[in-house]
């Protein structure tokens, strides 16, 4: 990605929308509703619908460029964010037992098709003498979520900062999705599960650790 150009273009919405008289609602929407270019994407919806035969500016369809160039700013919004500033608050705790936020609802858009797959992260970690904020793992997963991405990926990027910033001894994050693009066309299967996991520290090298974590997380369901 065009960091340079990106800038530009976050700049030109935010004045576009200031100019058109749409105010942002509150300091956060204004971060996360205007730094993607809307005219751009309105454009190129417009482009989809006559492509489709349809026409755009028929009562029902008026509004539809800017509805969706609002929810792509709000799906991709996790672009512009740095998800390692949830985890700079840390307290040192003795605990040294594995932590685990299980369930942690969320809502992703696979690259391939731009379909949402949504489902449960479950993030565990071995404290290396510090401890976060439980909140501060639903809120990484959520700004990691919001991006164009294989589940994969997104299983092993939040795995991978949390080990770095966390210094723990162990990180494990297993993800479960059920991807639209499966569901509602192609090959159509709904009810088929994704799960993807990525191990890190002592959840990887250690056998007796690795299975501790997973009855932990799968608790109750297996
Ligand atoms: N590994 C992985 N694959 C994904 C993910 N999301 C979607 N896919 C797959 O990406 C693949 C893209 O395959 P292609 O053959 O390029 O595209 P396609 O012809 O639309 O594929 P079909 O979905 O089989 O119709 C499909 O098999 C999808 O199921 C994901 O998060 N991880
Ligand atoms: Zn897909």
């Amino acid at each position: 990605m065009n960091r340079e150009v990106d800038h530009i273009e976050a700049t030109r919405s935010c004045r576009d929308a200031k100019q058109a008289g749409q105010e942002p609602r509150d300091k956060l929407s204004a971060t996360q509703e205007y730094q993607v270019d809307l005219p751009r994407i309105e454009r190129a919806v417009r482009e989809i619908l006559l492509a489709v035969g349809e026409d755009p500016d028929r009562e029902g369809l008026r509004e539809t460029p800017a509805r969706v160039a609002r929810m792509y700013a709000e799906l991709f919004r996790g672009l512009r964010l740095d998800p390692r500033r949830h985890l700079k608050k840390v307290f040192t705790e003795k605990y040294d037992e594995i932590v685990v936020v299980k369930d942690i609802s969320f809502e992703s858009v696979c690259e391939h098709h731009l379909m949402p797959f949504m489902g449960k992260a479950h993030i565990a970690y071995l404290p290396g003498g510090k401890v976060v904020g439980l909140s501060k793992l639903a809120r990484v997963v959520e700004d990691v979520s919001r991006r164009p991405q294989v589940q994969e990926r997104m299983t092993e990027v939040i795995a991978d900062l949390l080990i770095e910033e966390l210094d723990a001894k162990g990180v494990a994050v297993v993800v479960e999705a059920i991807h639209t693009c499966m569901t509602v066309r192609g090959i159509r299967k709904p009810g088929a599960i994704c799960v993807t996991s990525a191990l890190r520290g002592a959840f990887r090298t250690n056998p007796s650790t690795r299975a501790e974590v997973m009855t932990l997380i799968y608790n109750g369901r297996q």
